[in-house]
């Protein structure tokens, strides 16, 4: 296994892209290859979550080619997808395996997606359920719970789903098998999750219709492909955000960002702490909003954060514990259960991770309370195998007096390759 050690900083300083945005990536492959004609993507995240997806449809018979610059989707149309004729492996991503379980539930075969050890763990029946309800016929370990998941494709029908998570990967997994369902499917949630599969699948020509607390999707409708610019990606950019905060006299431009407002709790919450972000040359690609962000060294006071900020900033957690941890007070984090059940408990792990930088962390339920200190010490920091614990342990290691090891760092590569070459480049020596 690899591990990476890493030295304090004097200060993150330069400019920098990061790659592509994970979300939109997944999506673009899922919705050119069920569209007619060509549609190609520029920017798409090489990352191995995103390229799981790709594997997939390859392995349903749609022609994927990818030049290093384009990925170029010969799309089949809504039923021109072919039965895979092995177990579809999903690897770490969440987002492949919930959103493909939608799709499959309406085709006219059989499918088997697996995953990881982290992936089978994870749950299932939030998707598996309403689809189940349309008429999907799944089965999975634990009542269909956990991967491997079978899915014998059926004629389905539409849904009003109250959603009790607001979960972007349920929203689309159903909003997925409405496109294959007769009438229309409704989904509601708590608080609005990413947005990007009501945006894309309407650009597509989906009939897709959005209203204060959901969205309908009417079943039927043909997808036409067009080309799609991927915006770099805001979870990635957090990283770098946090660690230009934390090291004093850092001064860091991030191009070429996307600032969907679904996705901009990072930077909401940490201007709320005093951060110093600016948003500049603000833009639009392909009905994405696009940003500069540039990022300077802040005094950071401690905050409370629940609500509907909470799904807006999911991903963002563990880099925000990072953040709250140099934070002048305690920052209490509320109405976040969800985390515990990504890739691996993100509160247990963070706060097992800081407690050995010094830290003082209670952990609670549905979220922690981080009490902030002067300074990190540097310590044996472990990625438990979740590629944001990793990185958000190796931004910590900029500040740690002494040096911090980070055990396990392969992970990054589900959603980041490239992450350590690009904070070395800015981490002044
Ligand atoms: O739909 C998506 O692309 C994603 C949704 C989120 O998961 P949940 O829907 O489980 O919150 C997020 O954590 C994941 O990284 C990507
Ligand atoms: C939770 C994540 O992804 P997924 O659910 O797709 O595995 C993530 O990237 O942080």
């Amino acid at each position: 296994m690899q591990s990476y050690t890493v030295q304090p900083a004097k200060s993150v300083r330069g400019e920098i892209s990061v790659p592509g945005d994970k979300s939109i990536s997944h999506r673009s492959i899922m919705f050119g290859s069920i569209a007619s004609g060509v549609t190609k993507v520029t920017g798409f995240l090489r990352g191995e979550d995103a390229l799981a997806t790709l594997e997939a449809f390859r392995a349903m018979g749609v022609q994927i080619d990818d030049d290093g610059e384009t990925v170029t989707i010969q799309g089949r149309g809504l039923h021109g997808l072919s039965e895979p004729t092995d177990v579809i492996d999903c690897g770490n991503s969440g987002t492949s395996m919930r959103l493909l379980t939608g799709l499959l539930a309406g085709q006219n075969f059989f499918s088997v997606l697996s995953g990881d050890k982290y992936l089978r763990a994870r749950p299932m029946k939030r998707v598996v359920g309403p689809l189940a309800q349309m008429g999907a016929r799944i089965s999975g370990r634990a009542g269909g719970e956990k991967a491997p998941l079978a899915i014998q494709g059926s004629k389905l029908k539409g849904i009003d789903y109250d959603s009790p998570v607001s979960s972007a990967q349920v929203k689309s997994a159903i909003m997925l098998a409405g496109l294959y369902a007769g009438g229309e499917t409704v989904v509601r949630e708590p608080h609005l999750s990413r947005d990007h599969s009501e945006r894309m699948l309407r650009a597509f020509g989906a009939h897709v219709e959005t209203f204060p607390g959901g969205v309908k999707v009417r079943g039927g409708a043909e997808l036409t492909g067009r080309d799609i610019v991927v915006p770099g990606d805001i979870s990635s950019a957090a990283f770098f955000m946090v660690a230009a905060l934390i090291v004093p006299g850092s001064d860091l431009l991030i191009r070429g960002v996307g600032i969907n407002p679904t996705r901009t709790g990072i930077i909401d919450v940490l201007k709320g702490m005093g951060g110093d972000l600016e948003l500049l040359n603000q833009r639009d690609e392909s009905g994405e909003p696009v940003a500069d962000i540039r990022v300077r060294y802040s005094k950071l006071i401690a905050m409370e954060i629940s609500g509907e900020v909470v799904p807006r900033a999911i991903d963002e957690f563990p880099a925000i514990c990072v953040a709250a941890s140099l934070a002048q007070g305690t920052t209490v984090v509320r109405d976040a259960s969800e985390l515990r059940v990504k890739e691996t408990d993100r509160i247990s792990a963070m706060a097992d991770n800081l407690r050995r930088a010094g830290v003082e962390i209670v952990e609670t339920p549905d979220g922690m309370k981080i009490t902030g200190v002067a300074a990190l010490k540097g310590c044996a920091a472990d990625s438990f195998g979740d590629h944001r614990i990793a990185m958000s342990m190796m931004v910590a290691g900029l500040v740690a007096q002494g040096e911090t090891s980070v055990s396990d760092t392969e992970c990054i590569a589900t959603s980041f390759p490239g992450f350590v070459s690009l904070l070395e480049g800015v981490a002044q020596r």
